[in-house]
């Protein structure tokens, strides 16, 4: 079945949308999003702004610039831009065509800031010597430096530093509206983590894709093993302490809704949810061994499913059911690799000259 054949009753006609710049968030769900994105590029022969050499990210934490992106000499514009960078729309613009479709995702701010301090307490100078988040967050400043702000970035107001923004800035009310205003104007829809399914209705509503599309598996997850349940005082403090951060998920979750609201109605959202996730647990039960639960590194046997870890974390995949064809291996396949692995195999489709991308 080709892009756009399985359209929602009453949404705009018209070819898929295949221009699209996703700005991907820290630990928001976002890899889950990238591979949907990769496999649709994949499909339908896409060209993707990727990495440029050895680079796993567009520049991250320095804001974009065009020359991160490889090839951007030779090809001026690609279809699609979905790797990590901090947002800077000037250059952006250099790399993506005028037609462009601009989304992003964001996540509860609490959540995403426990998820931050397990994955990055070894890289963060403000994680490293906090002995749990509790601490971090009862007494930040004792942790936390300012002059270290290019590996502190994920400790404070992430998601507010990869739009571009200052993540220190105070929060003035003048300020904080003429930022959200500025990605409002920009982003013509933001994801949100915790109803990513309503969301990735929207979405596949705004591209005009099939419903195969948008299905995806939970990626890039913890064990449970390496999540903290946090304390109410803790929740209260991060949302003060990422003031920034908790403005733009306030602001953008409720946008979410008015649109679903307004373009679905909650009897057709119900209805496209369901078939949704329908659809996830056929795939589920078709692809994926273990019942279709995320394993730990260990058990995972192909070293081409193996997610990347990182500090304290746990990071899950999964693992195909043996005996599969090959067609059907593919598509399994590809609801499944890990970011840097498909990043990988697309940048040596893209450039089968250069060196192949290594993986860490
Ligand atoms: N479908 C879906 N719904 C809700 N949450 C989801 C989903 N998929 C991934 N996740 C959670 O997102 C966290 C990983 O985020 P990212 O992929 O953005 O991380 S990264 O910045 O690319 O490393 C990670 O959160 P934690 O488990 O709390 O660390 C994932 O569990």
């Amino acid at each position: 079945m080709g892009p756009g054949t399985l359209l929602f009753g009453g949404q705009a006609e018209g070819p898929p949308v295949t221009n699209i710049m996703f700005l991907k968030t820290h630990k928001t769900a976002s890899s889950t999003v990238l591979n949907i994105l990769y496999r649709f590029a994949e499909i339908h022969n896409l060209s993707v702004a990727l990495p440029a050499g050895w680079r796993v990210h567009l520049g991250y934490p320095w804001l974009f610039l065009a020359r991160y992106v490889e090839g951007v000499g030779s090809q001026q514009q690609f279809n699609i831009m979905c790797n990590h960078l901090r947002f800077n729309l000037p250059e952006v613009r250099k790399v993506m065509p005028n037609d462009t479709f601009y989304f992003s995702i964001l996540r509860n701010p609490v959540f995403q800031l426990e998820s931050s301090f397990i994955y990055y307490k070894t890289y963060a100078p403000a994680f490293r010597g906090a002995p749990s988040l509790d601490a971090f967050l009862a007494s930040p400043r004792t942790f936390y430096n300012d002059s270290q702000l290019l590996r502190n970035v994920y400790a404070k107001n992430n998601m507010w530093f990869d739009f571009g923004f200052d993540p220190n800035a105070p929060v003035e009310e003048g300020y904080v509206r003429a930022r959200i205003a500025e990605v409002e104007r920009r982003f013509q829809l933001v994801l949100i983590a915790e109803h990513l399914d309503e969301s990735l209705v929207l979405l596949r509503r705004r591209l005009r894709w099939a419903l195969d599309d948008v299905v995806a598996f939970r990626l890039n997850s913890r064990s449970a093993r390496s999540v903290t349940r946090l304390a109410p005082e803790t929740r209260q403090r991060a949302r003060r302490w990422c003031a920034l951060d908790w403005r733009l998920y306030q602001h953008f979750n409720r946008s979410l809704w008015g649109q679903l609201r307004a373009e679905l109605g909650p009897r057709r959202l119900r209805g496209e949810v369901a078939r949704l996730r329908a659809r996830r647990r056929e795939l589920a039960a078709l692809c994926l061994q273990d019942a279709g639960a995320p394993q730990n590194r260990t058990e995972i046997r192909d070293p081409g499913l193996r997610p990347y870890q990182s500090g304290a974390a746990d990071i899950l995949g999964y693992n195909l059911r043996p005996g599969l064809d090959i067609q059907t291996r593919r598509v399994c396949q590809r609801l499944v690799t890990p970011e840097l692995q498909y990043m990988a195999h697309l940048y040596s489709l893209q450039f089968p000259e250069k060196p192949p991308k290594s993986i860490p």
